[in-house]
């Protein structure tokens, strides 16, 4: 008899100018400071998180980078770092992968560079997951400022590039406390027979097991942001809510 997968959650921690922020719908500038990335990451790692979902905000942005800073938080961490923003060429995929990181995500380059990321998939295999950021179903790059196309067709072509995985983040959620798009992540698990990580918009417990609903269709994890930092729940609470 098969059993079924536990979600996986993982806590967020995005950077901007060194610090620990989040964003409301990646709008530049809406952010609320947490302070110190390293503290804030050890936090979720000493409240039980498998992961931390580590992003260089202003790298993604094309402002400038947290390159070092994101490398000795990888470095101190004994959970399972992804790793995202700013990874666009050979070099920025190779930093960010010898900080040791479990795997990175793709985003802009993804969209932009099709042969490029076939090719860092073809390389890396797993180690590499596309983040498909969307608005309806319209794909968003450069710190979600620019139109990259369609979901479904871009989809298709990653999954017949090889693609392991996909981070699903609803850009009018994120940030939100609204409530993840199901509908989105259903359509997604449709699409594809890779796994899919849910993000945006998370809230509350009742989201969290709203996702675990998924998992048999293909939603193997969520991002939580805004609702672990606004205190809406512990990261215990939520590790208790998808652990049956
Ligand atoms: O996470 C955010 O809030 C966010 C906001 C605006 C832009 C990007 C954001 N996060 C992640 O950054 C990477 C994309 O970076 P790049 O395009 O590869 O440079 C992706 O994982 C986004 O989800």
């Amino acid at each position: 008899m098969s059993e079924t997968r536990r979600l996986e959650l993982l806590p967020a921690v995005d950077v901007a100018d060194g610090q620990a922020v989040r964003l409301v719908q990646g709008e530049a500038g809406s952010e609320t400071s947490y302070g110190d990335p390293l503290a804030a990451a050890m936090a979720w790692q000493n409240a039980g998180a498998e992961w931390i979902h580590l992003v260089d905000l202003d790298a993604a942005f094309g402002r400038g980078s947290n390159r070092d800073l994101l490398a000795e938080v990888t470095g101190k961490l004994d959970v399972k770092v992804e790793l995202s923003g700013g990874i666009r060429d050979d070099a920025s995929l190779e930093a960010a992968l010898a900080t040791g990181c479990h795997r990175v995500n793709l985003g802009t380059a993804a969209l932009e560079s099709p042969d490029w990321a076939r090719s860092a998939i073809a390389r890396h295999g797993d180690k590499i997951a596309v983040g498909l950021d969307v608005r309806g179903t319209t794909l968003a790059g450069r710190g979600w400022t620019r139109e990259g196309g369609e979901l479904f067709e871009t989809l298709a072509r990653l999954d017949a590039d090889g693609c392991a995985r996909y981070v699903v983040t609803d850009v009018k959620k994120d940030g939100t406390l609204t409530g993840p798009n199901l509908q989105l992540l259903r359509d997604v698990c449709a699409a594809t027979d890779r796994p899919v990580v849910a993000s945006g918009g998370v809230s509350s417990l009742d989201d969290l097991r709203a996702i675990a609903e998924l998992v048999p269709l293909g939603v193997e994890g969520a991002i939580v942001g805004k609702a672990l930092y606004a205190q809406a729940f512990t990261l215990e609470e939520a590790l208790e809510a998808v652990s049956r």
